[in-house]
């Protein structure tokens, strides 16, 4: 069963749940990144791989709610900026693959 950090004792106690919570983020990612490669299978061409007004509207988003969870909301848009650059380049790779174009 899992613990709040204020029942957490010990250094064990408080690892054991941050890895409980790292599985579960894996979890998330890779759930979120199947609708990358779907949304790869669907764009035509790998210029279409950015899309700068709805990577604004991603990290404001992320922003705001890591502002409401009371996580600091920098950190938010960089993990995200670093998340979305990678899936970028993963649609870019992807679509030229598909369509033989660059
Ligand atoms: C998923 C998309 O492709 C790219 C990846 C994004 C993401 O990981 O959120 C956002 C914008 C796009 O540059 C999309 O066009 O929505």
């Amino acid at each position: 069963m899992s613990k709040a950090p204020a029942d957490c004792a010990t250094k064990e106690d408080i690892r054991a749940e941050i890895d409980r919570l790292d599985g579960e983020l894996i979890g998330l990612l890779a759930s979120r990144f199947g609708y990358v490669r779907r949304m790869a299978e669907l764009k035509a061409s790998p210029e279409e791989a950015v899309v700068p007004a709805r990577i604004d509207e991603v990290l404001s988003h992320v922003a705001a709610r890591a502002g409401t969870a009371g996580l600091d909301p920098d950190l938010a848009r960089s993990l995200w900026s670093k998340l979305i650059d990678w899936n970028i380049a993963f649609e870019r790779k992807a679509i030229a693959e598909r369509t033989g174009g660059n």
